[in-house]
C-alpha cells in the first residue's frame, strides 16, 4: 500500500478551507493553516469555519493548525490559498523554515502588489528548485465546499508536479485538468477580477444584458491581447483560467469582484463597499498590476483602465462607461493581433 500524501493548505480564508475540505475527502492527510490561533482552535472544536463557510460542516479527516513551521515541516506539498498581498510575505516564511516539499502549489489570484511580479516568480526566486502549479479556474468556494460540479486547471513548469496536485484535486464532482502555461493561467485568473468590477458595475447601473455580453466579450479581447504580448497561450486564456473564471465571475454574484462592481453601479462608495463584502476583493491591488503590466508592453485596455480610475476614485461609474462608449470606431482585434 503507498502511504497518503500529506499536504498543507496555507491560508483558512474561504477557498484555503473548500480545497482543504476537498482535499481531506479525497484521501489525502490534510492540515489547514491559518494564522489565527483561536479560530483554528474553534474549527478543531466545531468542524466549521464560522467566519468564511459558516454552513458547512468540514470533514472529521481534516486537521487545523496555527503552526505554520509544523505543518510545513509534516507535509509533502503545500497549497498556497492566501490573498496575494500576503503571498510574497509568506512564500519568504516558508522557505526560512525546514521542509522537505516536493512542490509548493497555490490557488492565489493576483500579483505581487507594488511590484507586478507572478506569483510563480516569487516562488522560484524564494524556493530555487521546488517545482510550483498553479490551481485556478471557475470555482466559488461555497460551490465547491458543498460538492457542486467544478472544474479546474493546474498549470505547472513541472508536468508531474502539476498531475500529481491535479489527481489529488480530482474527484466524483471536481475536475482538474492539467496544462503547462503557468504565465497564462495566472494572468486569466487576476485580470478576470478586474473585469468582474466592470460587469458588476454595468449590472449595477441596469444597462442590460446587452451590455453585459459586450463587456465580457471585449474584456476577453483585452486578456489575449495582454496575454499573447507577453507570451502566454491564447488557448489558456480560451479555457478555464481565462474565458470559465471570466464568466463565472462576470455573471455570479457570489463574486465578491463582481460584487463591489454592483455596489459602485448603484451609487455605493468604494469604501463602504469593500466593508459590506467583509473578504478579500483582489481586483483593488490586481487593477494597477495589470496596468502595469500593460504600460510595460504597450498594449491598450481601455476596459481595465476604466475600472483603474475608478477604483482610485478618479471618476465616477457613470463617467467611466461614458468615456468608454465615446472611444472611436475600430476592428475588433488590431490587424497584426496573431493568437
Ligand atoms: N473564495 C473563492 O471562491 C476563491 C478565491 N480564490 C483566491 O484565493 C485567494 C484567497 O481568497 P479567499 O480564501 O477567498 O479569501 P478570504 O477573504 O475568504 O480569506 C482570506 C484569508 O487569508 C488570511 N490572511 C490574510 N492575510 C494574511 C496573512 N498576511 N498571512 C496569513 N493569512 C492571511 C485571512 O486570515 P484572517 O481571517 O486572520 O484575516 C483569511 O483566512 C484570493 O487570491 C482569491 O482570489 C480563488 C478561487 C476561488
Ligand atoms: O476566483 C473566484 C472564482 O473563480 C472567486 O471570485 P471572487 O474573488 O470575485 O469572489
Amino acid at each position: 500500500m503507498t502511504a497518503q500524501t500529506r499536504v498543507a493548505v496555507i491560508g483558512a480564508g474561504s477557498w484555503g478551507t473548500a480545497l482543504a475540505a476537498l482535499l481531506a475527502r479525497h484521501g489525502a492527510l490534510t492540515t489547514l493553516w491559518g494564522r489565527d490561533a483561536a479560530a483554528m482552535q474553534a474549527m478543531t472544536a466545531t468542524r466549521r469555519n464560522a467566519r468564511y463557510l459558516p454552513d458547512s460542516p468540514l470533514p472529521d479527516a481534516l486537521s487545523f493548525s496555527s503552526d505554520l513551521a509544523a505543518s510545513v515541516r509534516d507535509a509533502d506539498w503545500l497549497l498556497v490559498v492566501t490573498p496575494s498581498h500576503a503571498f510574497g510575505e509568506l512564500i519568504e516564511k516558508i522557505a526560512g523554515l525546514p521542509h522537505r516539499l516536493e512542490g509548493v502549489a497555490w490557488a492565489t489570484k493576483g500579483f505581487e502588489p507594488g511590484t507586478g511580479r507572478f506569483l510563480h516568480e516569487l516562488v522560484e526566486e524564494r524556493l530555487p528548485g521546488v517545482p510550483g502549479a498553479v490551481v485556478t479556474g471557475p470555482s466559488f468556494a461555497r460551490e465547491v465546499v458543498e460538492g457542486l460540479p467544478t472544474a479546474v486547471t493546474v498549470h505547472s513548469d513541472h508536468a508531474e508536479f502539476a498531475q500529481r496536485v491535479a489527481e489529488l484535486l480530482h474527484g466524483p464532482s471536481f475536475r482538474a485538468y492539467t496544462g503547462s502555461d503557468i504565465l497564462g493561467a495566472e494572468l486569466g485568473g487576476a485580470m478576470k477580477n478586474v473585469l468582474a468590477v466592470a460587469t458588476g458595475v454595468a449590472d449595477g447601473m441596469r444597462l442590460g444584458l446587452n451590455a453585459r455580453a459586450g463587456l465580457i466579450t471585449r474584456g476577453l479581447n483585452e486578456m489575449l491581447r495582454l496575454g499573447v504580448a507577453i507570451g502566454a497561450k491564447a488557448e489558456t486564456l480560451m479555457g478555464l483560467a481565462g474565458l470559465g473564471d471570466l464568466v463565472l465571475t462576470c455573471t455570479g454574484d457570489l463574486s465578491r469582484n463582481r460584487r463591489l462592481g454592483l455596489a459602485l453601479g448603484k451609487g455605493v462608495g468604494l469604501k463602504q463597499a469593500v466593508a459590506e463584502i467583509g473578504q478579500v476583493v483582489e481586483s483593488i491591488q490586481t487593477v494597477d498590476e495589470v496596468m502595469r503590466l500593460a504600460t510595460r508592453h504597450a498594449v491598450e485596455l481601455p476596459i481595465a483602465r476604466h475600472v483603474q480610475r475608478v477604483l482610485h476614485e478618479e471618476i465616477t461609474p457613470a463617467e467611466g462607461l461614458r468615456l468608454l462608449l465615446a472611444r472611436e470606431q475600430k476592428p475588433e482585434y488590431p490587424d497584426d493581433f496573431v493568437a
